[in-house]
Formats: structure tokens, C-alpha cells, sequence
């Protein structure tokens, strides 16, 4: 292929995959084997977050043609289709999921010796379009992508970018959210061998005034530790001159834990995010300020900050999520009890209620599924910003739906509660005999039983319980608790937060 500027989603990928990454610590396990006929095979088991996965790949060249088959512990078979050189400079990889019909994807790159282009498409009918350019040079590059849905005929995503790299540095500024949003990061690696590296990321969302900045640094080091933690900057970050930035609290330069990669290397990762929320950028009455065309966001000296210290608590939403059957109601009342016994206000969004109001024209067609998260995770950053502790409890059964409800909250204020029930436990409990009713094909699509449920990989919280009811819904809603009260939720004032993973 040619040696032209990379592909867009190249642009500040470095440094946004150290950030992500690298923040929980997750330990891997991988085999790999060859055959003398070419077929390589690779197993890999994966400790992250609480969370367990497995999966098992092949890998098979013919000519060509790269054959890669993936199947993962939800018995999914992904199966991707890499095709080099069909016309010159053109790669084509075909994808698609299976049991998951609707999964097909062909994209075609080409690359040129100073472009490269790529085409996306979802292999069915009235598919979502994807397409990306950049133009450059491998050390400096200017990119675009456009999404565009041709069932509604019209743009999901355009942005824009541009990066630089160096040997020793890269950096990259990217226009997203159809201009809403601006993103800069810079990535310098410390060593030649590129094993330890220092990042920043300025991340600033024009409609909300968020603005978020990321400092991590990696380095190789024979002593080790580990620590996170995260600032919250407020009100005003957007005018520096009324930037506040406290740090005060030392606890956050304490090591916290280990983190091991590979077999025996050990590294220390310091880790710190500050996070600001300039909605009282102005809180001058009656101030507004444009957005976005005709509609003028408005703003209100009351802050979030000044309800947060009327009722000493920090506003933000526990998501709980699992089967159904699982037990998220229950945890969700044991949980609102227990803040009620401290003094906190809480305020529970039941997937099975909000459909009896808000959500009532939806039904469980994936897209109705998807449209009731957002609308719930659209409610629950109200109540955030209210001050309140929102506790959304839905199956919530796909990932991608649950990044885009996180993505609402300044980094941190999303806290992912897994119920880690197997189906079968929740399947014997059937409070509602709904599990047995799809087994006899009278309900279609029951989560579990004919339609996917995709656990969290990385969420904040797992639970799982196998002992009787009573006594575990207050030590389940124990955890939840405790976890809100060290990381800063159950005060208004949570200057610096130590997230230890
Ligand atoms: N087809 C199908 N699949 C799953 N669940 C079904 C279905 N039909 C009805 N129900 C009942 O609806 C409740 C789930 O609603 P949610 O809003 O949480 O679902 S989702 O997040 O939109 O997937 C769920 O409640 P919980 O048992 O409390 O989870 C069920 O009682
Ligand atoms: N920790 C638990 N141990 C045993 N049974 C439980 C537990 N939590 C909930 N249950 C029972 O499981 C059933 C489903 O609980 P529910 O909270 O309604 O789940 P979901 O909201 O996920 O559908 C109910 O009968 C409830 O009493």
C-alpha cells in the first residue's frame, strides 16, 4: 500500500487510545498457534473491569485474501473478509455477525501516495452511509468524514481533522458532533523505544460549555504504582480569568494500586483528569447564547454547583443494567432507600414505568429499544444537572446505546451497575411469567431468549448475587453506596476524586 497520510480514524487515535486504554487495568491472556497450512489460531481471555471475556480467532490467507473468524463467550461468530490489491491500492474487508443478520458491512480503502479515501456501507437496505478523505503526507494530514443515513435522508456526522506526526510526538486537533464539539490532544513519548509517553487532551463541547482536559502519563519504571484521580473545575473554565482549579487533596498522589502488563513487566501509570462544566459561564440573567441555527441556548445564574450545595450532594446517574429478572427494580429501591436513610435525594427511572408514560409509544424493536435509552439517558442528565442522584434501571441491552448515555455526563457522573445474573437464575425467578411466555413463542424478541444482551466490559460496578433476597439488596445497595461515597457524590464539594482501578 502507499506510504500517504494514514486513515481518518487515525487522526489523534494514539493519544485517545492511551487515554481509554490504559485507564482500567485489565489483565490478557493470549495463545497463538500456526499451522503448516496457514491457519493461525489465537485464544484470549480477558479480566477486565470485573468483567470476564474469552474469545477464540482464526486467521487464514489465501492469495489476497485474509479470512479472520472471531467467536467470543456470547457465542457471536464475527466473521471479517480482507481483500488487498482487488484494484491497485484498494483494500475491500467485508464483515458481518452472526447470529446477528442485520450485521453485514463492506468498507473499501484506497490509499494513495498522498490521499487515502474510504467508503463504509451496512449491507442491507436503505443502508448508513460512512465516507472519509484525507489528504497529506504521513507527517501531517487533513481529513474529513461525513455519515449520512439514507432511510431519513439525512446527516448523522461530519467532522474534520488534522494531524501531525513525528517520531517522537504527534498531535491532532479534531472538529466533531457536526461542529459542536472541538477536540486537541498532543502525545510525546519519553523514550526512544516509546514505552513511556505523556498525553493531554482538550476536549470542549460549544452547545453544553464542557470542557474537559486530560493529563496522563505512562512511563516504565521498576517501582510501581498506580493512581487516578479527577478534578472538577466549575464554574467558569470557558473564561479563564475565572479558572479555579483546586488540587489541594493529596490523596490523589498516592499510589493506589498495581497495574501488570504482559508477563512480568510492571509500569506506573499517574493518572489525572480535570473536568469542568461551564454552564454558568455568563450567569448574567438572561444571557443567551447561540447554538446552533434558530435555537439559543439560555442560560441561569442558579448553577448546578448551587443546587449541588443546597442539598450537599453531587448530582449523577447509577445505570443499572442486566437481564431481565436480574434484579435491577430491586436494587434500585434498595439503593433509593438507603440514600433516603442518609439524607439524599434520589430519584429511580424504571424501564418498566417510563414506559408506562414517557416511552408508551415504544415498543422492543431494536430501534424503539434504542430511542427508549436515549430518551431515559436524556431525562437522567437532567436530573444529574438537577443535583439529583438519578438511578436508571432498563435492560439496556446494547453497549453502543449505553456509551451514548455515558457520553452525556462529564466524565465520571455515569456509573455502570452490571447485574450479573445468568439468564438461567433469572429465567427460575420469572416474577412476571414473561420468560416462560417467550419460551412458548407468544412474546418475540425477549431479551435473553431471541434478542442479544451485550454485558458492559468496563463498567464501574459488578454485582452478583446468589444468596437470599433480603440480605443481599442491602449489601448489593452497600456497594453502590460506598462507591458514591468515596469517589465525592455524598458532598457538594468533591474537589479531587481518587477513581483507583
Ligand atoms: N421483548 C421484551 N424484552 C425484554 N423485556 C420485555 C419485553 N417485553 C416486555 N418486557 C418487559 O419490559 C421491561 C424492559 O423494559 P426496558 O425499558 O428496561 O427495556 S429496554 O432497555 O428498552 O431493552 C422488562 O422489565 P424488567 O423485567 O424489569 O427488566 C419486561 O418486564
Ligand atoms: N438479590 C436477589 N436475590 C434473589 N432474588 C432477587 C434478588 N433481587 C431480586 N430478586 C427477585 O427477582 C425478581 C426480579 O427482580 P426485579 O428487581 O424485578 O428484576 P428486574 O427489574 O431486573 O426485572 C423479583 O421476584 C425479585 O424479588
Amino acid at each position: 500500500m502507499s506510504k500517504g497520510p494514514g486513515l481518518f480514524s487515525d487522526i489523534g487515535k494514539k493519544a485517545k487510545d492511551l487515554l481509554t486504554r490504559d485507564y482500567t487495568s485489565d489483565h490478557k491472556f493470549s495463545i497463538s498457534t500456526y499451522s503448516a497450512s496457514g491457519v493461525a489460531l489465537t485464544s484470549t481471555a480477558l479480566k477486565k473491569g470485573g468483567v470476564h471475556a474469552a474469545d477464540v480467532t482464526t486467521q487464514y490467507k489465501y492469495k489476497n485474501a485474509v479470512f479472520d473468524v472471531k467467536i467470543d463467550t456470547d457465542s457471536t461468530v464475527l466473521t471479517t473478509v480482507t481483500f488487498t490489491e482487488i484494484l491497485p491500492s484498494t483494500k475491500a474487508i467485508v464483515s458481518f455477525k452472526v447470529p446477528d443478520n442485520s450485521s453485514g458491512k463492506l468498507e473499501v480503502q484506497y490509499f494513495h501516495d498522498h490521499a487515502a479515501v474510504t467508503a463504509t456501507a451496512a449491507l442491507k437496505q436503505n443502508p448508513l452511509i460512512d465516507i472519509t478523505a484525507t489528504l497529506g503526507t504521513p507527517v501531517i494530514s487533513f481529513g474529513a468524514e461525513a455519515g449520512y443515513d439514507t432511510s431519513s435522508k439525512t446527516f448523522t456526522k461530519y467532522n474534520a481533522g488534522i494531524s501531525v506526526t513525528k517520531p517522537d510526538a504527534c498531535a491532532s486537533i479534531i472538529l466533531g458532533d457536526k461542529g459542536d464539539s472541538i477536540k486537541a490532544s498532543y502525545l510525546h513519548h519519553l523514550d526512544e523505544s516509546k514505552r513511556s509517553a505523556a498525553v493531554g487532551e482538550v476536549y470542549r463541547k460549544f452547545s453544553t460549555n464542557e470542557n474537559t482536559i486530560t493529563l496522563f502519563c505512562f512511563m516504565d519504571v521498576a517501582a510501581v504504582g498506580r493512581c487516578a484521580g479527577r478534578c472538577y473545575v466549575s464554574p467558569a473554565f470557558g473564561e479563564s480569568r475565572n479558572l479555579r482549579l483546586s488540587l489541594s487533596d493529596s490523596r490523589s498522589l498516592e499510589p493506589a494500586g498495581l497495574k501488570f502488563r504482559g508477563k512480568s513487566q510492571r509500569r506506573l501509570s499517574f493518572f489525572r483528569r480535570i473536568m469542568a462544566t461551564d454552564e454558568s459561564i455568563s450567569a448574567r440573567p438572561g444571557e443567551t447564547q447561540q447554538i446552533n441555527g434558530n435555537i439559543v441556548w439560555h442560560s441561569c445564574p442558579i448553577t448546578k454547583c448551587d443546587r449541588q450545595e443546597l442539598i450537599n450532594q453531587k448530582g449523577c446517574v447509577i445505570w443499572i443494567t442486566g437481564l431481565s429478572g436480574s434484579g435491577k427494580s430491586s436494587l434500585a429501591c434498595a439503593l433509593s432507600r438507603a440514600l433516603y436513610n442518609r439524607g439524599k435525594l434520589s430519584y429511580i427511572l424504571d424501564g418498566d414505568n417510563v414506559r408506562h408514560g414517557l416511552n408508551s409509544d415504544l415498543s422492543f424493536k431494536a430501534e424503539d429499544r434504542a430511542e427508549n435509552i436515549r430518551r431515559v439517558g436524556e431525562v437522567a442528565k437532567l436530573f444529574a444537572d438537577a443535583g439529583i442522584i438519578c438511578i436508571a434501571s432498563l435492560i439496556s441491552p446494547s453497549r453502543k446505546e449505553r456509551a451514548a448515555c455515558r457520553a452525556l455526563l462529564p466524565l465520571g457522573d455515569f456509573i455502570e451497575v452490571f447485574m450479573d445474573v445468568p439468564l438461567h437464575v433469572c429465567e427460575a425467578r420469572d416474577p412476571k411469567g414473561l420468560y416462560k411466555r417467550a419460551r412458548a413463542g407468544e412474546i418475540k424478541g425477549f431479551t435473553g431468549i431471541d434478542d442479544p444482551y451485550e454485558p458492559p466490559l468496563d463498567c464501574e460496578i459488578v454485582i452478583q448475587n446468589n444468596r437470599d433476597e433480603n440480605s443481599s439488596l442491602s449489601e448489593m445497595a452497600e456497594i453502590v453506596v460506598s462507591y458514591l461515597d468515596q469517589n465525592g457524590y455524598l458532598k457538594a464539594q468533591a474537589v479531587v476524586e481518587n477513581h483507583s482501578t
